[in-house]
């Protein structure tokens, strides 16, 4: 054989394995995305995303504890409102007396040491389910959008959120929620991190069980992004840039690397998330129920593949299981347990 050919020696070794990656795995890099609900005492298991459920305020200590002493360091929240009574403008979005607004709160006061993100939308608050407001001819009216989102995300800010993450997708919001955000004081005590490239995806569906945000009629082909728009993305990715986005996102992440890789060469001076959403999540939990590969290897496989493209920052409902299996891990590279083949 010749020299050249031998490739082996470099990853004999567990520990010689793990200096193959450019960049490692750590929990700093996981967002937990949780499901926030207006019954203060609610704990409601969401059938389409097994382990997740839907929280009240009044449970965020026992559930998130534990969590937080394993090492958890950021959540992204989504409000899922019933009570409420939605609206062409999605007046409940900033309610005082939100599920968000009081969670971020509580969080607050519970948590000092969490980072705390909220996702900003109007899709869960509308009567139509969309994520933006229409003109009387029935488009999408993307100033009054842009204005009213960066309402909401302001009142979040407000209410102590470190982070603000538009997902609606209308035009012209990131430069509308950074201004918003800097009138008000509160630009430079606030993190923006955009959905940049946020696609119309199949991947989404348990994420709309959980939440009640399916649109109303219609789909949202025409502001999230088709998949194989891959200059799209880039424009969409740019542009973010140029309004102000403090950090940019790719969603959903694994059909999407190509995505990741590019915005990573569009944006080197940010961090980069991108979000295993709730199809990816709900798919690696089935295949692996089917025997067709172990869970946590999946998993693992996952996100590295999403952090060798580029990413800085994983949303995912994996994370309690990375903060657990990422422990294991260390134990494992400490005790220099060898598994030769
Ligand atoms: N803004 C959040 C979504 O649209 C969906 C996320 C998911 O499917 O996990
Ligand atoms: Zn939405
Ligand atoms: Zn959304």
């Amino acid at each position: 054989m010749d020299i050249s050919s031998v490739l082996q020696g470099g990853y004999q070794h567990p520990l010689s394995r793990s200096w193959q990656a450019r960049r490692h795995l750590t929990k700093s890099m996981f967002m937990y995305p949780i499901f926030i609900t207006d019954d203060p005492d609610a704990s409601v298991e969401i059938a389409s995303l097994p382990g997740q459920r839907r929280w009240g305020v009044n449970k965020l200590e026992e559930f998130l504890g534990p969590l937080v002493k394993k090492g958890l360091q950021s959540v992204i929240l989504f409000g899922v409102p019933f009570k409420c009574v939605k609206d062409e403008r999605g007046t409940p979005a900033d309610d005082p007396q939100g599920p968000v607004i009081l969670a971020v709160k509580k969080l607050r006061a519970l948590f000092p040491t969490l980072y705390i993100a909220c996702d900003v939308c109007l899709c869960e608050y509308t009567s139509h389910g969309h994520c933006g407001l229409f003109r009387a001819d029935g488009a999408l009216d993307q100033v009054p959008s842009a204005a009213r989102i960066a309402e909401v995300a302001l009142a979040y800010a407000k209410a102590g959120a470190h982070c603000v993450a538009p997902s609606d997708m209308m035009d012209g919001r990131i430069k509308a929620i950074k201004q918003e955000l800097m009138n008000a004081g509160f630009a430079n005590q606030c993190t923006l991190m955009s959905y940049s490239a946020k696609f119309a995806s199949s991947l989404y569906g348990p994420f709309r069980d959980a939440a009640g945000s399916a649109p109303a009629y219609g789909d949202r082909k025409c502001y999230q992004l088709p998949p194989q728009a891959k200059g799209l993305a880039r424009r969409a990715i740019q542009r973010d840039i140029n309004e102000g986005a403090d950090i940019i996102m790719v969603k959903p992440a694994l059909p999407y690397l190509d995505v990741i890789q590019d915005a990573a060469e569009l944006a080197p001076n940010h961090p980069l998330a991108c979000y295993q959403v709730s199809g990816e999540f709900a798919m690696i939990v089935a295949g692996a129920r089917a025997g067709v590969y172990d869970l946590r290897t999946m998993a693992f496989e996952s996100v590295e593949s999403m952090v060798r493209a580029g990413c800085t920052l994983i949303l995912s409902y994996f994370t309690p299981d990375f903060l657990d299996w990422l422990s294991d891990r260390l134990l494992l590279h400490s005790l220099h347990i060898e598994m030769r083949r």
